[in-house]
């Protein structure tokens, strides 16, 4: 692995009922680096975001974060510094934006309910909203998303189409928190089909076709 790459698949091949989904992929995402995806539906981009973030597992290939391998197996060995925002974010309906983030940041106990509620008001949401979690608008469900991938300041940031529903003034917001978490060394992987969106956050862009991944030259 180079010095600086953080995350490496190896000769990553993903079956999902024998149906062959992503073919002998190899890429590095290397520290501060904002690496885009893109591709048509149903080509693998989630599934390579769901490989990167422990959740599922590949068929074939290894997968190093921070030199470290990912595993199968129990929820206790997914790695604790990757922040995922994959698909629709799901949280507790009955429960305040508040309360769904405090419940989940119980699970790893690194972070206070001070450091909880700045990132809900970095992400532009009421810290004090006592309403449900059901009552949230698309956008304020996707912004909520948004907090809990970055709250715990997880070195590995994952975003499936992070500005899905967001208004103008979310997708600033998203654009400030790239560039913040950036600046401190963190490191994203962006899918999109948004090609303005992956064009002005990605240094590096990847497009899976025919079950493999390549570079883009020009973007
Ligand atoms: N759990 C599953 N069971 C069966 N097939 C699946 C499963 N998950 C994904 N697939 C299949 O794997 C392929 C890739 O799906 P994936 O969701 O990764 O695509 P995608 O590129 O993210 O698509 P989109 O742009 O529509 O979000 C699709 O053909 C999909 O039907």
């Amino acid at each position: 692995m180079s010095s600086e790459a953080i995350l490496r698949f190896e000769n990553i091949s993903k079956n999902i009922n024998r149906t062959e989904i992503l073919k002998n992929i190899n890429f590095e995402v290397e520290r501060g680096e904002v690496v885009g995806i893109i591709g048509k539906n149903g080509s693998g981009k989630t599934t390579l975001l769901k490989l990167a973030s422990g959740l599922s597992y590949p068929t074939k290939g290894e997968i190093y974060f921070f030199d470290k391998k990912l595993e199968p197996g129990f929820v206790g060995r997914l790695p604790q510094n990757i922040g995922v925002l994959i698909e629709t974010p799901s949280f507790i309906s009955n429960l305040s934006g508040f309360d769904n983030l405090y419940y989940l940041s119980k699970i790893r106990n690194i972070i206070s309910k001070d450091d909880i509620t700045e990132t809900i008001k970095k992400v532009g949401l009421d810290s004090n909203n006592k309403n449900p979690f059901k009552t949230y608008s698309l956008g304020m469900k996707q912004r909520l998303g948004i907090a809990q991938a970055i709250m715990e300041n997880p070195d590995l940031i994952l975003f499936d189409e992070p500005t899905n529903a967001l208004d103008d003034t979310g997708v600033e917001i998203f654009a400030n928190i790239i560039s913040e978490y950036k600046q401190k060394g963190k490191s994203f992987i962006l899918v999109s089909h948004n090609m303005d969106e992956i064009k002005l956050f990605c240094d590096k862009v990847y497009k899976i076709d025919n079950y493999t991944l390549k570079l883009q030259d020009k973007i």
